[in-house]
């Protein structure tokens, strides 16, 4: 009998056991040498917790308030494309599995499934959109009114993009997606290397005058995702966006930048509480959550994880990730002397050697 999961890691490995070589390059690799990409999750190995003892925590409050809407913890799923890759269910389990457990999805604008469907599927749990902005801004305008019509309550502009990052591993294996895997979301299509068709049709010459384009288009809270420095957050406070999601695109886009736990001190001061900060990158534990706080942000989403579990186990599987997370970060707290979020300041993390 096969041992139960126990952590995401060990999902990692059912994940890997199931999927062919080179959609697991392209799930798992990052850009270039894939220094940022081990930065992420190894940032989190220099994280020491200092808890407070006898000061009862048990059945901590894990409910954080994002936007206006009550997530059940400040964890959630990030966008990543085509979610059918993984199982053929693709988003929707992703969607059911997370809104089961009252946290929101970022769906990619490459998503595999309709956004109707997932809509439906969240059953009033908050689904976002995340959007690229293509050469043609017609097909990004048609893509956000339809997430609208769907119910998508927010809007995430990814801003590291101009262009897809260089993937060597997708390179060395001429990775190509199979036929049946196609943008659900998008009119036209008809593409094969999602690389190709990325450089193809992205914008290279976006700006800030995106958010301003946004606000004309939709009345949806604009969110930005990819900012790695304070005087970037303050731009886009200065834009007017309603968040900003430290992000280095999990290591995707360029090797080089630093791992996002190490950006968000500098970024959480520069913002000051005028928007919420959220961040991605290498979150892998319910403390990872824990120390995503404390050094300011108010959320953290969660990437490859969710695939892992997707592909090991469909809905099932991604609703056993997120409830590990969901545990841990309960245990975290619990240990930590932590009875709610509000309780999670600076002072409960330090930086040390990595284990
Ligand atoms: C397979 C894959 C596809 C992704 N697709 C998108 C995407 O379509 N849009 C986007 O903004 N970010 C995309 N990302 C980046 C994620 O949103 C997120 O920034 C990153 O995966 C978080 O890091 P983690 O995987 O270490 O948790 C993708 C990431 C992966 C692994
Ligand atoms: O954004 C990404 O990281 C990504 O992998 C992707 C895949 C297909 C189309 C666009 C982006």
């Amino acid at each position: 009998m096969q041992m139960p999961a126990l952590t995401l890691q060990d999902y990692r490995r059912l994940a890997q056991e199931r999927m062919e070589r080179p959609v697991w390059d392209f799930f798992e690799g990052g850009a270039g040498e894939e220094h940022t990409l081990a930065a992420n999750e190894r940032a989190f190995d220099r994280v020491r917790l200092r808890p407070t003892v006898l000061r009862p925590a048990a059945g901590p409050d894990t409910t954080c308030k994002i936007l206006g809407r009550t997530w059940a913890a400040p964890i959630g799923v990030a966008p990543m494309a085509f979610h059918t890759l993984a199982h053929p269910d693709g988003e929707l389990a992703t969607v059911r599995a997370a809104a089961a457990r009252g946290l929101p999805v970022t769906v990619s604008t490459f998503a595999g499934r309709a956004c109707e469907e997932l809509a439906a599927a969240a059953a009033g749990a908050p689904l976002w959109l995340q959007l690229y902005c293509f050469r043609d801004r017609s097909v990004t305008r048609r893509l956000i009114e339809r997430a609208e019509r769907a119910g998508a309550e927010a809007l995430v502009l990814t801003v590291d993009a101009p262009r897809l990052g260089r993937r060597l591993r997708d390179v060395r294996n001429d990775f190509r997606l199979p036929p049946h895997i196609v943008p659900a979301n998008l009119d036209g299509g008809g593409f094969s290397s999602p690389a190709a068709h990325a450089r193809a049709e992205l914008d290279p010459s976006l700006d800030w005058s995106a958010v301003p384009w946004l606000r004309s288009v939709t009345s949806l809270p604009v969110l930005v995702k990819g900012v790695l420095t304070a005087p970037d957050a303050l731009r886009a406070v200065e834009a007017g966006v309603d968040g900003i999601i430290v992000s280095n695109h999990g290591g995707r886009q360029l090797d080089g930048v630093p791992a996002t736990l190490e950006a968000l001190p500098e970024i959480a001061a520069a913002v000051r509480g005028a928007c919420p900060v959220l961040i991605d990158g290498g979150i892998r534990r319910g403390r990872d959550v824990l120390a995503c706080l404390a050094l300011g942000a108010d959320a953290a989403l969660v990437g490859r994880p969710v695939l892992h579990g997707l592909a090991a186990g469909g809905e099932d599987g991604v609703g056993g990730v997120l409830d590990i997370l969901l545990e841990e970060l309960q245990d975290a707290m619990t240990l930590t002397g932590t009875r709610s979020l509000a309780d999670i300041l600076p002072d409960l993390v330090r930086t040390g050697e990595p284990w």
